[in-house]
């Protein structure tokens, strides 16, 4: 079984360069997009992807640069592709916040019968720590990660091995014990501040303390505008780049 990882962006929440960290998930079964930020919508359109084309959307927490393309996409899926019903993964939690506080001023429309989240997708509600089987090839898992206190964040385990982490303060008992220890993950993309302190991200310096062998994993991804100027000083590291497909095999 094998599916491939398709970066839709890699920059951080303010890059005006490398577009929106987001990623497309494609197994031969079921296409899945991770997070929508307002870049998504142009990077599909730049790798001939039509929003028809993808079965359902995971979101990992509610900032702009994860969500804010998420109002085009319903507008566009229900106008332009004939109310295409696309999946919406999030917990119920996010799904309330994601409505009430921030979609629900551009989408809602009581004329025209959109009252709520569900009238534009097709609510999938995941259980933290609870594998999700999207189809026979794509299992999905979320847990809860530390990105801002008291701020609902999910990072995923995507077909159990791959880790694709959401915006994420370091947690190195977490990736040491769990991503590799108990989960033996093979794959790591992780969100990546380039310059400390972190405060609400991971820094390089941080990644740089874990173990070379586990360093070797890791894609880097969510980074500023001056990456080019930390080729060479991310150990075994790689950055990552706008759609560059990595090839999981299971
Ligand atoms: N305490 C905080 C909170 C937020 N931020 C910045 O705001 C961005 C929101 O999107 P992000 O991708 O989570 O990155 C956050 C920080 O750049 C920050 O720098 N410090
Ligand atoms: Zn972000
Ligand atoms: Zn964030």
């Amino acid at each position: 079984m094998s599916l491939q990882i398709q970066m839709l962006g890699t920059g951080s929440a303010f890059s005006k360069l490398y577009y929106n960290t987001s990623a497309l998930i494609r197994s031969t079964d079921a296409t899945i997009l991770i997070d929508c930020g307002p870049t998504v919508p142009k990077s599909l359109s730049e790798i001939a992807i039509d929003l028809d084309q993808i079965d359902g959307i995971l979101i990992s927490h509610i900032h702009a640069d994860h969500i804010g393309g998420l109002e085009e996409v319903a507008f566009r899926l229900y106008y332009q592709y004939n109310r295409k019903r696309v999946q919406l993964y999030v917990t119920e939690a996010l799904a309330e916040v994601l409505w009430e506080n921030s979609l629900k001023g551009g989408l809602y429309n009581p004329e025209d019968g959109f009252h709520q989240l569900q009238d534009y997708f097709e609510l999938v509600f995941l259980q933290e720590r609870v594998p999700y089987p999207i189809s026979p090839e794509l299992t999905i898992e979320i847990v809860p990660t530390l990105h801002i206190a008291q701020k609902l964040n999910y990072s995923i385990f995507i077909n159990h091995r791959t880790f694709y982490s959401a915006d994420l303060q370091f947690n190195k008992d977490f990736l040491l014990n769990e991503v590799i220890h108990t989960r033996n993950c093979h794959t790591i993309f992780h969100d990546c501040q380039l310059n400390g302190p972190g405060y609400v991200h991971t820094t390089l310096d941080e990644l740089l303390t874990l173990p070379e062998d586990i360093q070797k994993l890791i894609y880097l991804m969510h980074y500023d505008d001056h990456m080019s100027e930390f080729i060479g000083q991310t150990g075994p590291m790689t950055f990552i780049h706008k759609h560059e497909i990595i090839v999981i095999s299971d």
